[in-house]
Order: C-alpha cells, then sequence, then structure tokens
C-alpha cells in the first residue's frame, strides 16, 4: 500500500486514496504512531463520491473519527490534485462537517470552511474566559495576554469536559497567535486549523483583527484567515514530505 505524509504547517498527516470505503480507526493508530509507524497527528483516506470530487475519511492519531480537519483539508486538496484524482485545481469534497471547496496554486492551498456555529457564548471557567464555536469541529478559545499561560493539564480537563480542542489565543498588533491541545492527539498540535479559524473568528468578533489577518500557530508558520460574507477562508502553505509503500 503507497502512503504520502504531508505536513501543513506542522500538522501531519498520512494520506492514501481506494475505492473501498470501510472503518480505518485501527489503521489510523498504527500509521500514526510516531515510534512504530509513519507518524502523523491524523489519517486521511480518500475515497470515490458520486456526489463531489471525491470523499474523506478522518481520523485522529488515537484512532478517533472527526468531522474535519481545517490543515488536512489543505493537504488532501494538493494531494489529490497532484495525483490527478481530480482534473482542476479547484476542487469540492465530502466530509463530516460537509462540503469543502478548495483551490490549489502550487504549495498554497486555499480551502472554504464549513459555517461556524456558535456552542456557548462567553463563560469563565478555572480563571479564563472561554467562548465555545464549532468550526468544523468544536474548539474552546480563550484570549489571553500570555501565551505562557498554555496549561497541558487545564487543556486535558476542558477537553474532557467539553470535549472540544483547546485553543489559546494572543493578539498581537492586529495578527493572532495560536497554541492548540487537540482532541484525538490529546496534546499540543504545532498547528490546527480549525483552532485557528476559531480564535480568529473570536477576535474578529470582539473587532480586535481585521476581516483578513496571519494567524501563526505553534509551528510559526503563517497562515491567512479571511471572512467574506460570513464564510471563512483558510489559506497556507503545504508540503509533500515523502512517499512510502508499506
Ligand atoms: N483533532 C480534531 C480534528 C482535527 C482538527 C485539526 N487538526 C485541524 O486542522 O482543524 C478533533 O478531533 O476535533
Amino acid at each position: 500500500m503507497t502512503y504520502t505524509k504531508y505536513s501543513a504547517s506542522g500538522n501531519d498527516f498520512v494520506i492514501f486514496h481506494t475505492i473501498l470505503e470501510k472503518d480505518y480507526s485501527s489503521d489510523a493508530i498504527k500509521l500514526c504512531n510516531r515510534t512504530e509507524g509513519i507518524g502523523a497527528d491524523g489519517l486521511v483516506v480518500i475515497i470515490p463520491s458520486s456526489q463531489a470530487d471525491f470523499k474523506w475519511l478522518f481520523y485522529n492519531s488515537d484512532g478517533s473519527h472527526a468531522a474535519m480537519c481545517g490543515n488536512a483539508t489543505r493537504a488532501v486538496s494538493h494531494y489529490a490534485f497532484t495525483n490527478n484524482l481530480v482534473t482542476s485545481n479547484e476542487m469540492q469534497f465530502l466530509t463530516g462537517a460537509g462540503l469543502i471547496k478548495s483551490c490549489v496554486e502550487n504549495d498554497i492551498v486555499e480551502t472554504q470552511l464549513t459555517q461556524a456555529k456558535v456552542l456557548k457564548e462567553e463563560f469563565t471557567q478555572d480563571g479564563f474566559t472561554w467562548y465555545l464555536v464549532d468550526t468544523g469541529v468544536p474548539h474552546l478559545v480563550t484570549i489571553v495576554d500570555d501565551l505562557e499561560f498554555y496549561n497541558h493539564d487545564l487543556c486535558a480537563k476542558m477537553r474532557y469536559e467539553h470535549n472540544a480542542n483547546v485553543n489559546f489565543a494572543k493578539i498581537e498588533k492586529g495578527i493572532i497567535k495560536v497554541r492548540t491541545y487537540e482532541r484525538g492527539v490529546e496534546g499540543e498540535t504545532l498547528a490546527c486549523g480549525t483552532g485557528m479559524a476559531a480564535c480568529f473568528l473570536r477576535a474578529n468578533q470582539l473587532k480586535l483583527v481585521e476581516d483578513c489577518t496571519f494567524v501563526y500557530p505553534k509551528s510559526g508558520e503563517q497562515l491567512t484567515l479571511s471572512r467574506k460574507n460570513g464564510t471563512i477562508y483558510f489559506k497556507g502553505a503545504v508540503k509533500k514530505v515523502f512517499v512510502t509503500t508499506i
């Protein structure tokens, strides 16, 4: 079986395509394992679709299924285009969160994310002010003055209490820096696309950032988040790290 390893701003994935739709949870655990497998935050399986260019199945590294993954939408679009699974650099594919549209320009990919849904307005817990929003998957967001407030144990507690990913965001001169604890990885990842989108949405709603701004995750890579007519767009570079056959 041929697998491709991608990094999307440090959030990394194993991707392959097949005609067989089944449960790949155990494959995700094996392939994402960083000591005995290829190593990644998640697995994406591309399968044919009669309603879109293709459909995907997304699994976190612990084998849990997630409806959506912003960074993986960018990696999978590049994979589909460079493997001739689609006939155009613009494509639409089905995810658990709905139809995703994307556009590939060399190694830069822009994705139109699904409509965000606020799940819980502002609330205070453990000394922080939180906001819970679904940007394809659920995200808790707190805006802080110092990202050193990010705390693994607190994130784990909030993750389980709210069944959501947990984001600490700092606004600096109109740009956003983010640290994310990811559900299903059960730790901090170098980037989380839907998490960055959640932080951008909150900061934009509070008029702390413009409708288009740069967001920097833990990896330090630059992503562009923008909001046009209520739709969020997410753009940045992806890297095809290697192809392997096991
Ligand atoms: N861990 C997330 C899914 C992946 C989200 C993240 N990698 C992104 O880029 O959006 C969850 O289970 O809700």
